[in-house]
């Protein structure tokens, strides 16, 4: 049970490094220094490109962004208060405001600082504060520091990524004489894959590679055991239980939105994802959201997501470049949509979209389902508080339900809930690292409407 100081109306504390030894406590004094030392080195390792690209400009502006860091890694080990942005950036005015609220909360300017404010905010802070960085010495504004980490890990994936391609092309073969069960039997792998694609995360291991060595179907079953909440059948059934009818006769859903996470491997899992559902008619239409602006060292923004497509069409490999082909097909065709609002590299709970995002919420509220992939999203989707473990997932959500949503996360921060009770301690007993190792994944679901209907006793469809 929580100790009576630790919640504000039942709501528990934010995670913070107010907690010495916390995993918060260790990733803001080692893990997050350690990447921005990465970034300082990839931007003084680029600084002969610069100059060729820019002149002296580029020297200089490679001088300046470096000084900066080396400034925001100082603040940052030494415990400095957090500052305003000063760029002009679509987001400064919002990342600004908040600021302003979280001092309004911790009572004052000097308070709010690295180890002092929720883990939360100046984790996603420092990713800001790095693009800020690039952002006042054009003409480098558009170098992404982590593009090579990204590149690599696609690269260096290439064989699990021909298995997961020949894999979708097995099914595009097969596709029209599957039972229902054969689907199904189908659906439950590549939402897996798509689930067990988000141990690659670069922010975790700061960095250090981590593609995927090994075919990702043939690893499924030995990764089953340590799925720790398993919805997959209440997403499957909100897939065929939309009112309209697709081609093959299965009843399709008209849309599902894909709140991405990682480039690389991951973004391929979730490709093939959305491939199947599109092919197999599971779904109309697949609407992606990736980030506006570098973040968490691995995650998607736009040039990833089209760099991610030309490679796969430029495959000398068959069926992977008849992958990229379709993807691109979907792309032009309207079936795919790829969007990158400014909310998702922004510091809120996602209990706040509704708020301070209506439009995005607005957005959402048009799909079917919404799949939100990795362990950040999991943080925003629980407001990365310390519940304990058995608190229902709807509980955490705090009034976020713009549709029927699921999270594919890989646990790699100590918050989890939806558990069954002694779950967590069994856990912990055997595996204390559970919660952060990235061992142990949920596929964990929340129906909106469901939640309507135990609380009205009717649904308005
Ligand atoms: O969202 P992802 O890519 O699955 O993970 C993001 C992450 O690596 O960043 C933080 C650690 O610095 C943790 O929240 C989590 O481990
Ligand atoms: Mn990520």
């Amino acid at each position: 049970m929580m100790a009576a100081d630790t919640t504000v109306y039942g709501v528990p504390l934010s995670l913070s490094a107010r907690v010495t030894g916390s995993f918060a406590y260790l990733t803001i004094r080692d893990r997050l220094p350690t990447i921005l030392t990465k970034v300082i080195d990839t931007i003084h390792r680029h600084k002969n490109i610069f100059f060729e690209e820019y002149g002296e400009e580029g020297i200089n502006a490679e001088k300046q962004a470096i000084s900066l860091l080396s400034k925001l890694r100082n603040e940052l080990q030494t415990d400095k208060p957090v500052l305003e942005l000063t760029d002009n950036f679509q987001d400064v005015e919002s990342w600004n405001q908040y600021l302003q609220r979280q001092q309004r909360l911790q009572g004052d300017q000097e308070s709010v600082s690295w180890f002092k404010s929720p883990w939360l905010y100046v984790e996603c802070y420092m990713y800001r504060r790095i693009h800020e960085a690039l952002l006042l010495n054009p003409p480098i504004s558009n170098f992404d520091v982590f593009n090579e980490g990204k590149t690599q890990s696609f690269l260096e994936s290439s064989q699990a990524v021909m298995a997961l391609c020949t894999y979708l092309e097995d099914i595009h073969k097969n596709l029209k004489n599957f039972s229902k069960n054969q689907l199904l039997e189908h659906f439950n792998k590549v939402l897996q894959v798509s689930l067990w694609g988000n141990k690659c995360d670069l922010s975790i291991s700061a960095g250090q590679e981590n593609s995927q060595k090994n075919s990702p179907i043939e690893s499924l079953s030995s990764l089953q055991p340590f799925i720790l909440v398993d919805h997959s059948n209440l997403v499957w059934s909100t897939l065929n239980s939309s009112p309209g009818l697709g081609e093959s006769g299965i009843k399709a859903a008209d849309r599902v939105d894909i709140v991405l996470d990682n480039a690389g491997f991951e973004l391929v899992t979730d490709l093939v994802l959305a491939d199947f559902l599109v092919s197999s008619g599971l779904a109309r239409q697949i609407h992606f959201h990736g980030k506006s602006l570098p973040w968490f060292v691995s995650d998607v923004t736009a040039n990833d997501f089209q760099w991610t497509i030309r490679q796969t069409m430029a495959s000398n490999h068959k069926w992977m470049s008849k992958s990229g082909y379709q993807w691109q097909s979907y792309l032009k065709k309207g079936v795919w949509c790829y969007h990158d609002h400014p909310f998702w590299t922004q510091p809120h709970e996602f209990c706040d979209m509704a708020a301070d995002a209506p439009d995005l919420y607005g957005t959402l509220q048009k799909a079917d389902l919404v799949l939100f992939k990795g362990d950040l999203n999991y943080r925003k989707l629980t407001g990365d508080r310390d519940w304990d473990h058995t608190v229902a997932f709807s509980s955490a959500l705090r009034g976020f339900g713009p549709a029927p949503l699921c999270s594919l996360r890989t646990l790699k921060a100590n918050v989890q809930v939806g558990l069954q009770p002694g779950q967590g301690e069994k856990l912990t007993s055997h595996d204390p690292n559970w919660m952060t190792s990235g061992k142990y994944a949920v596929i964990q679901f929340y129906n909106p409407q469901s939640e309507k209907f135990q609380m009205t006793g009717n649904v308005d469809f």
